[in-house]
């Protein structure tokens, strides 16, 4: 469905699991950082307001969406981190870098998913225009960030 037929930050409450001794990690890209900023908030936001502990929250930064995977393998190797939740924001520009960068990402964060056997997360907005972004990024489309966390939480509780 798309985003545009659905709000990214509407989710239920029914059946979450207790995520308050869960321990997250956040790999966030810094390219488009007025995008990924917004979408970390969101994500740190909905995880605290479903029960997580502020300790155990750790954000690490690179510096953009194709260096997530390896940010996702250093976290979720961590045996203390239950879950990773990757935010980037990958805009169409000129050529088809966008094409390389959008496919390496999704490939290499499902490959560490299933390698550690463990939520990590594709929080990863790649859009046409910066408009596009800023309307997933809090705007009218919700915040990608805050489905990042329910999708992570919604996996702890399989
Ligand atoms: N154009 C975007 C990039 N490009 C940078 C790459 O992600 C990578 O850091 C570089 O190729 C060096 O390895 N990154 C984004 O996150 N968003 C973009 O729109
Ligand atoms: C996703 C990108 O790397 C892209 O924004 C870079 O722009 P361009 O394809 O015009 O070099």
């Amino acid at each position: 469905m798309a985003s545009s037929l659905k709000n990214l930050s509407e989710y239920s409450q029914k059946n979450l699991s207790d995520i308050s001794n869960k321990r997250f990690a956040i790999v966030v890209a810094e390219w488009n950082e007025e995008v990924t900023g917004a979408l970390l908030d969101g994500a740190i936001a909905t995880l605290t307001k479903e029960g997580a502990n502020d300790d155990h929250i750790v954000v690490k930064t690179v510096p953009g969406s194709f260096e997530l995977t390896l940010g996702a393998q250093w976290m979720a190797q961590d045996p203390k981190i239950d879950a990773v939740i990757c935010i980037g924001c990958i805009i169409q520009g000129e050529t088809r870098h966008f094409d390389f960068i959008s496919q390496a990402v999704a490939t290499g964060i499902t490959d560490v998913s299933l390698k550690y056997s463990k939520p990590v997360i594709f929080g990863v907005l790649t859009p046409d225009t910066q408009q596009q972004a800023l309307d997933r990024a809090g705007g009218k489309h919700g915040n990608k960030g805050d489905e990042a966390a329910i999708t992570a939480i919604k996996m702890l509780g399989f």
